[in-house]
This record gives structure tokens, sequence and C-alpha cells, in this order.
């Protein structure tokens, strides 16, 4: 690929970002059951009570029936990810519907989301400070790049209440998310002029006491696949 080839496509994906970026803040903005955590440079809302009760037992049940130990890419994170993580079923009626509804919220085009993720972290477990969106000095970036490229926004729900830990921390600009059951938490892991948005960093703090069940969904800038 040539010098120019690269960069016409980086300069696409960066505006395709950019768009998404927009279409999901004017949509969230419009909604008055979605917040706006009111934080210097980043892009982050929540949505209290997403998912019912009932949805949310029937979703860890899902959890537990998927979760084994976390596949983050080794070698780049080594002590990344030490939580119990799946992909769920993406045929399963049940996912489909929440799937949607996630999607409706967001006003985004459902091909750009990967299959929603479980995640079980018992105590001791966590994800350390990470990025959702990739860099491109990752090993996988190139294999990234051909499955939808670049991760926008993530959007996580919490299916239960932790004891005691499992904060989701932002430490760059000073949050600290306590697990809610039942509610969605949203952000844009790009600036709006759509490049990666250092403020972004975030981590699963350590579980002290209790057990903690979370689903991850990431968009792209292009259809996932
Ligand atoms: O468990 C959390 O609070 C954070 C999870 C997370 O960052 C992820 O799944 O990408
Ligand atoms: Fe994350």
């Amino acid at each position: 690929m040539s010098f120019f080839a690269k960069r016409k496509s980086e300069t696409s994906e960066t505006l395709a970002l950019r768009k998404v970026g927009e279409t999901v803040r004017l949509r969230l903005s419009g909604d008055g059951g979605v917040y706006r955590i009111p934080v210097e440079g980043l892009e982050i809302f929540g949505v209290a009570d997403f998912f019912s009760t009932a949805e949310c037992d029937k979703l860890m049940a899902i959890v537990d029936s998927v979760a084994r130990p976390s596949p983050t890419y080794k070698g780049t994170d080594a002590t990344g990810r030490t939580s119990y993580t799946g992909d769920v079923d993406p045929f399963d009626p049940f996912i489909l519907m929440l799937q949607r509804r996630i999607d409706d919220l967001m006003g985004i085009d459902p091909a750009l989301g990967e299959t929603i993720q479980g995640q079980r972290y018992e105590p001791g477990q966590e994800f350390r400070a990470h990025y959702d969106h990739f860099l491109p000095s990752q090993h996988f970036w190139d294999t990234e790049q051909k499955r939808g490229g670049q991760r926008s926004w993530t959007a996580m729900a919490y299916l239960n209440a932790v004891e005691e830990g499992g904060t989701t921390d932002f430490p760059r600009v000073n949050l600290s998310i306590p697990p809610q059951p039942g509610a969605l938490l949203i952000w844009n892991n790009m600036k709006p002029d759509g490049t990666p948005n250092p403020d972004a960093l975030h981590a699963g703090t350590p579980v002290v006491r209790g057990t903690k069940y979370v689903l991850t969904k990431w968009y792209r800038a292009r259809p996932w696949h």
C-alpha cells in the first residue's frame, strides 16, 4: 500500500469517527432519560434502570454460561484484564432485543456494533487502566483495521451491585463510578474531531467483596465483522 493510500484511509476513518460521534451525541443530548456526566474532556453519559431487575438476572445467568478467563491480547497488556469474559450468543432473541434497545437509544447503525461481551469479576479481579480504542503501535492494529477499524463509542451495563470495590474509574478526568444494577454507561473513546481521546483511559477497579457482572458493547468506525 502506498503512503497516500494509507493516509487516505486514515482520513476517511477519522471522518467516520467524527460523524458517529456527532450522531450519538445529538441523540443522547436530546433524550430526557439520559444524563450527561459533567466532566471536562470526555463525553460520557449515564442511563439509570436501562435494564430491569428481571433482565439483569437473566443476563447474569447468561454471562455465567459463557464466561471464561479473559483472552485479552497477550504480550501487549500482560496484566490487563483478570475477569471472566465471554461473547454472548448474538443470535439469542433476548440478546438481540437488548442490543436493539442500546442501538436505538444511541441512534447508531447496528452494523457498527460488535457482539456484546459479558464480564464477571470475582474478588481481586480487575481490568487495569486501558483504552477501548486501538493504537497503531499495537500488533493487532492491522487485523482490526480489516474488521471495522477503530472503536468509537462504548456502552457498558452494570447488572448488579458490588459490596465493595469494582468501580469504573476514568483517572484522567477524576471520575469514579460505582456499579448500579441496570444502569448503562456510554462514552466516546474519540474526541469530537474523530481522533483518539487520551482522557478515555479507564479501569474496572478490583472487586473487594462480592461479584461484579457487566456487559460491554463496542462500536466501530465501519461495519464490524
Ligand atoms: O468493568 C468495568 O468497570 C470496565 C470494563 C471495561 O472497561 C471494558 O470491558 O472495556
Ligand atoms: Fe474498557
